[in-house]
């Protein structure tokens, strides 16, 4: 209850916000049906001035009738166009701040935990619902003006008609049962649903499409999708089911009562116990009751999604806060590091993994230095990058920035102080130049600054391909937009990382991964002047490669295995004692040669 009552205030004041003037006109077309709620009893006094030939009661029958009918014509009118534009107004607010509210958390161990990103999945299929919420929740206002004045009107009429009203009950109260198991089957229909997603992508989205097509996996995608979506389809086909049964049961039961209170009053009129007048306006007050209980029904079908949805929107909102509230660090970076990175004890397990994947990691990287991490497959570099950077938080132990625990720096300037090109690189479909640009917003149009770090990222031949140069629009989403190959798109992720001046902390994840030998080359020449810049402020470079070339130039290496530091020391000292780097290196050196 507490939580539909906070969503329905959220809801509320999200339209306020959006619109205050909006809002109050939308709330015209709920007035308008107060306008409406006396039309029975003017329909009824006609009937009487007509039988009793009362002129004066006629006119003033007719007088109310047009009057009501007018104000609720008008009033619908303004009303009905407000509120369309009003929910689509606040369905983008909830879009907006959804987007806001996700991009928010500083870190990304969440992204990691299918609990979150099956109510993140859940939250987004509901989102478009959101801004429809402001509409349920004027109609429910609407349903319950006119429930209550009806309910009054038919009490006044005839206390029989409290049977019709006692025999909607059941109809209307069980909705709130229905409206639970349909929240239910939402909730276990997310991870379904995104597992359909995933099979979708596949089968059209053009990464996978080569794969699906050498394979031939069209038909069993299609088979697979068919028996995941029908999971949960059952599910929920069986949900209509008995909702419908269960609606169609309670409403056998109005019609029944209905028919006997009016057959019963119908007697006494011809009796001349119940004037017509009462008997015509009971009967209309019947066809509006279950009008009524119908607009009920879905008022609190709306008004148990608007808590859901809302719920689910609070949530994240909670989440959120909470996720800031741990973010405490105040203390600003220093201008440049004077000891180094370091970590002691360092450990972390991903949520909900039963084990950890690092565990006991103790590193001094010096400041300046020139820091490559290698390892097998699955050895815990990234997850290692992801603790150095502030991504992830530690389970146990922590990062040490020139002996300061990382926690306390606030970590929008820790990251403002950072740079790289990561495994995961984004393809941001923008102009060019801000595809690089917006690696040091500050420098977003400045054409020298990108040229410089193109150059810097051995990616000036990419910008040579492009026919606008700087200026290109790049991505097939737009109608001009130019595609590039995976590896230009790589580099100029590299050149977006090589934005920021003295980054003291920057990180290179495997930026050669879709790189040719030649560019290869031309970057790790370049890699060596940003780590000399870098350096000049004791700036740490951290390099995750798996190509060894590189990884004798370092000052440092760390050799990860099973998520914990094997080795460490210079490629020299590793390399003549012979152990797990040497074999790897000189098997390395071996394909080369
Ligand atoms: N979200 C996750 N949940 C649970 N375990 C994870 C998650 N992400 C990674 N892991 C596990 O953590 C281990 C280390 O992964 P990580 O990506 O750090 O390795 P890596 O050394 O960077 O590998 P690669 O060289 O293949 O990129 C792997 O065994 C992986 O299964």
């Amino acid at each position: 209850m507490l939580t539909m009552i906070r969503s329905v205030w959220l809801v509320i004041a999200a339209s306020i916000r959006v619109s205050p003037w909006q809002s109050a006109v939308c709330l015209l077309e709920t007035l308008s049906n107060a306008a409406g709620l006396l039309q029975p009893l003017f329909i009824a006094w006609l009937i009487t001035g007509a039988i009793e030939r009362d002129p004066a009661l006629v006119l003033r029958a007719v007088c109310c009738l047009v009057g009501s009918l007018t104000v609720v014509v008008v009033l619908m009118i303004i009303g009905n166009n407000a509120r369309v534009s009003q929910y689509e107004r606040v369905g983008f607010w909830f879009d907006t701040e959804i987007s806001r509210l996700t991009s928010s958390i500083a870190t990304l161990d969440h992204l990691q935990s299918a609990e979150y990103q099956d109510r993140a999945q859940t939250l987004r299929d509901h989102q478009g619902q959101l801004g429809f919420a402001f509409n349920g929740v004027l109609n429910a206002l609407r349903a319950a003006v006119t429930g209550v004045g009806t309910l009054v009107l038919a009490l006044t009429a005839d206390p029989r008609m409290l049977l019709v009203v006692l025999a909607g009950l059941p109809v209307v109260l069980s909705t709130r049962w229905t409206t639970r198991w349909q929240t239910a089957t939402d909730d276990a229909a997310a991870q379904p649903s995104r597992h359909v997603k995933h099979l979708l992508g596949l089968a059209t989205e053009p990464g996978p499409g080569a794969e699906v097509r050498v394979f031939g996996l069209q038909n069993w995608l299609r088979d697979a999708t068919a028996t995941a979506t029908r999971g949960w389809l059952d599910r929920r086909v069986g949900l209509a089911r008995r909702q419908g049964l269960l609606e169609s049961a309670g409403n056998v039961i109005f019609f029944v009562v209905a028919v006997i209170v009016l057959g019963w009053m119908l007697i006494d009129t011809i009796r001349g116990q119940v004037s017509i007048a009462d008997f015509v306006l009971a009967a209309t007050l019947i066809t509006r009751l279950q009008m009524i209980s119908e607009s009920l029904q879905w008022s609190i079908r709306m008004l148990v999604r608007v808590s859901d949805d809302g719920g689910r929107f609070l949530w994240l909102r909670d989440y959120t806060a909470a996720q800031a509230a741990r973010q405490r660090g105040t203390t600003t970076p220093p201008d440049r590091l004077s000891t180094g990175i370091s970590t002691v004890g360092l450990g972390y397990t991903y949520p909900g993994a039963d084990s950890p994947t690092l565990t006991d990691v103790d590193l001094e990287l010096p400041a300046g230095a020139v820091v490559a991490v290698v390892g097998e497959n699955g050895a815990g570099k990234s997850t290692l990058i992801g603790l150095l950077t502030g991504m992830l938080r530690p389970t146990t132990g922590s990062v040490l920035v020139d002996g300061v625990d990382l926690e306390q720096f606030d970590i929008a300037q820790w990251r403002s102080r950072m740079s790289g090109a990561f495994q995961d690189y984004a393809r941001l479909e923008f102009s060019a130049q801000q595809s690089i640009g917006v690696g040091n917003l500050d420098d977003l149009d400045d054409r020298p600054a990108v040229r410089d770090a193109l150059d810097e990222a051995a990616a000036t031949d990419v910008l040579t391909a492009l026919p606008s140069g700087l200026d290109t629009q790049l991505g097939t989403t737009w109608p001009d937009g130019v595609e590039l190959s995976g590896g230009q798109w790589q580099r100029l992720a590299i050149a977006r990382g090589m934005m920021r001046d003295s980054p003291l902390l920057l990180v290179l994840d495997e930026p050669t991964a879709a790189l040719d030998a030649g560019t290869e080359h031309a970057l790790f020449e370049r890699y060596a002047e940003a780590a000399r810049r870098t350096g000049g402020h004791g700036g740490v470079t951290l390099l995750v490669t798996h190509r060894f070339s590189t990884v004798a130039a370092a000052d440092l290496v760390i050799v990860l295995r099973d998520g914990s530091v094997a080795e460490i020391g210079t490629h020299a000292e590793l390399y003549s004692r012979g152990s797990h780097y040497a074999e790897l290196y000189d098997l390395q050196a071996r394909g080369y040669r």
